[in-house]
């Protein structure tokens, strides 16, 4: 029988899947849904301390082979997010989840951190760098001083399990630098990709762009970033020290996208565009299909082919 189990740290998952951070997690109920899934953990959407309606719709839209979204973080505030976790890890010990933080302000990110610290969260914290849809704020995580600066003030104080939610990454010089900054840090984990951000789609019957924010600029995902995703996962999980696990984000649609993203280095695997267009039911679909593929390789564990990608030489 094929096991989906991984782990991060000390957290240990029952399978490999979850969802990506902004897909399906902004409401209690959604959470829910989620939890009741084939999934074997989650993350709650990105929590800015107050809540916050977010961008103007239409602010997402189907594409053929993925999604663009300008949703320009709406959600319910930290204290909601940080609520439903409390409540969730009493009646679930055993399944650790990830809260999303996505300041828009160095003092904005600290503050959340500390009344998290200050918290009796026991999960995983996912700082968010890298949301490209909020009018006027760049992302940090293409700002390498930025993000040292963020990192060295959180990590002044911050004690519990965290990680951060990098974007897209084009250039092998990009990979030494943020890894560089990244290894200097207590870090469980580095979730790798967010959208690919501020793409650009329109509507063959209007001429116009299919969002409206931004004047239609916003965050590709679905099979679109796929190869971007590999990359991305490949090449931190051959920079970063060991101890920082990978997080494979970006274009899966199948059990061989999974399976791929976990050759590339991925101890676990986010699901966002599928998810949002198949609802939860896809973790059903995708586990089976990775078992499937598992299978045909003679694999029985996600460790015997983890980061196992092999190259011509
Ligand atoms: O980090 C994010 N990535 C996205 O693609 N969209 C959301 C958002 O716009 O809130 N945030």
């Amino acid at each position: 029988m094929t096991d989906l189990h991984t782990s991060i740290d000390k957290f240990q998952f029952d399978n490999v899947f979850m969802n990506a951070s902004g897909v399906r997690c902004y409401t209690k109920g959604e959470l829910d849904e989620l939890a009741q899934s084939d999934a074997g953990t989650l993350v709650t959407k990105s929590a800015t301390q107050a809540k916050r309606l977010g961008n103007p719709s239409p602010r997402y839209a189907r594409l053929e082979l993925g999604s663009i979204n300008s949703m320009g973080l709406p959600n319910e505030g930290l204290e909601y997010y940080l609520d439903y976790a409390l409540n969730f890890q009493k009646a679930n010990p055993d399944k650790p989840i990830f809260l999303s933080v996505a300041g828009l302000s160095m003092e904005e990110n600290l503050a959340m951190a500390h009344a998290i610290e200050d918290s009796d969260f026991n999960g995983l914290v996912e700082f968010n760098l890298s949301c490209p849809n909020v009018p006027g704020k760049p992302q940090t995580g293409y700002d390498f001083d930025r993000t040292q600066e963020v990192l060295t003030n959180l990590f002044s104080f911050f004690t519990k399990p965290a990680g951060v939610k990098l974007p897209p990454y084009f250039d092998l010089a990009q990979f030494d630098q943020m890894a560089a900054i990244l290894n200097q840090f207590p870090l469980k984990f580095v979730n790798s990709i967010n959208s690919l951000g501020n793409g650009l789609m329109i509507d063959p019957e209007t001429d116009t762009a299919l969002i409206k924010p931004k004047g239609g600029f916003g965050g590709i995902g679905g099979a679109y970033a796929k190869p971007i995703a590999l990359a991305n996962v490949r090449a931190f999980s051959q920079r970063l020290d060991p101890k920082i696990q990978l997080i494979g984000t970006g274009g899966v649609t199948n059990g061989r996208d999974a399976y791929d993203l976990i050759l590339a280095g991925a101890s676990l695997v986010q699901v966002g565009t599928l998810l949002q267009e198949e609802g939860p039911a896809a973790f059903t679909r995708l586990t089976r299909e990775l078992r499937a593929v598992m299978q045909t390789k003679g694999y029985s564990a996600i460790s015997d082919f983890k980061g196992q990608l092999k190259v011509l030489s």
